[in-house]
């Protein structure tokens, strides 16, 4: 029998399952950011700890993918999430999308298995949370887990049923097209035939930006912490293989980093090669400032959420009235090189980095939207 205790601050929907409003411990963080609101579900009988957090829903519906990743502990998932959620409000923002910010993680090691229970135990929590958040595919979350997760609660998209399906495609064609503006801009290069493109992950993104690079005639290095997907990607593109620690340093014209995020560092940055970078993943920066540092050494910077924004498109037209329409969809993945371009072109102006142009956008979206 389902119960609900919100006087004590814990609603528990299941006997098991207890969901604590957790913003007041969030907001002692740096990366608070002023999140709506911070939710953690726990079930210990059926190994579930997630959490949830919802920056904005000023726009809309906060929406964002899950994540599921054997995270050191609490607070290091506390942190992960609220920096991503951060993320998800800018780029709904930027891409014109009527949808605010939000993300989960589940504290899980996805390779060994994701218990159906724990599963189960994620969905009843979902529901609790359909009127603000709509979730998504993310590291560590298949498509059948969305489809699953479907089943039990209507605020999951990137579902095959009705849904838009595996959103990874769809996004690396957008850092595709992006990447392609961002060696435009830079290097005055209309086509890709000989740019050197070194690619940090050959994951679901990773791996099919490589399909479209390699088509396009680029030349691939490349690195994975799974060596079989870098000897495929040797045999499949022609591509050469670099250690997880030569990447960044690699010989390129493009460093691509579609791993996960914090590469791009006070460390890192002295150290590339690349005079631009145009990846998938998520909070490539390590800290706002290494914007600078990337601007500073004349290096371009496409902005992570504008030039991965391509499945939050595809998986934001599930919700349009219509429903989902895979052209439509595909129409305004097309349209984020014009983003960029706005981006570099007013960074060029002012002197300001992309990453403030980028911010700068979605605040003025943001704001509009509040004062209307
Ligand atoms: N899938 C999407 O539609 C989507 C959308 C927006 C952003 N992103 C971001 O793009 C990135 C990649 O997403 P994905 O869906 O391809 O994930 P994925 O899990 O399929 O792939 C990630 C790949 O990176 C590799 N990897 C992990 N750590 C590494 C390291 N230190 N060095 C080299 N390789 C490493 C993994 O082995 C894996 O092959 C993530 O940051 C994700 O948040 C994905």
């Amino acid at each position: 029998m389902l119960k609900r205790n919100e006087e004590a601050g814990v609603r528990a929907v299941s006997p098991t399952l207890e969901i604590t409003d957790i913003t007041g411990e969030a907001r002692a963080l740096p990366d608070f950011a002023d999140h709506e609101r911070v939710v953690a579900g726990r079930d210990s009988a059926r190994g579930l700890t997630a959490i949830v957090a919802i920056h904005s829903t000023v726009l809309g519906p906060a929406l964002g993918g899950t994540r599921v990743w054997p995270y050191a502990g609490f607070d290091e998932a506390l942190t992960d999430v609220l920096r991503l959620s951060h993320g998800m409000t800018n780029k709904a923002a930027i891409s014109g999308l009527p949808l605010g910010g939000g993300k989960a993680v589940i504290i899980a090691d996805a390779r060994a298995g994701k218990p159906r229970a724990m599963l189960e135990a994620y969905g009843e929590m979902l529901a609790t949370l359909r009127d603000v958040y709509v979730t998504a595919e993310d590291v560590g979350m298949s498509l059948a887990d969305a489809d699953f997760l479907h089943t039990l609660t209507p605020n999951v998209t990137g579902t095959t049923a009705g849904g838009s399906g595996n959103p990874s495609p769809v996004t690396a064609e957008g850092t595709f097209l992006g990447l392609r503006a961002a060696v435009r801009h830079r290097l005055g290069r209309e086509d890709l035939a000989g740019i050197r493109v070194a690619v940090q992950g050959l994951g679901a993104v990773g791996w099919a930006l490589c399909e479209r690079l390699h088509a396009a005639g680029a030349a691939l290095t490349v690195t994975d912490i799974d060596s079989t997907r870098v000897e495929a990607a040797a045999t499949e593109f022609g591509a050469r293989k670099a250690g997880p620690d030569a990447i960044l340093a690699a010989e390129a014209d493009v460093l691509a980093p579609c791993a996960l995020g914090g590469v791009l560092s006070e460390r890192t940055i002295p150290a590339l090669e690349a005079k631009v970078v145009a990846g998938s993943a998520n909070n490539q920066l390590a800290r706002p400032e290494d914007a600078r540092r990337l601007a500073d050494r004349g290096i371009l910077y496409a902005p992570d959420y504008v030039i991965n924004a391509g499945g939050l498109i595809n998986v934001a037209a599930e919700l349009s009235p219509g429903g989902y329409d895979r052209d439509a969809a595909m129409a305004k993945v097309a349209t984020i090189p014009d983003t960029l371009d706005e981006i570099f072109r007013r960074a060029a102006e002012t002197g300001a980095t992309t990453a403030e142009i980028a911010d700068a956008i979605a605040a003025e979206r943001i704001a509009a939207a509040r004062s209307a």
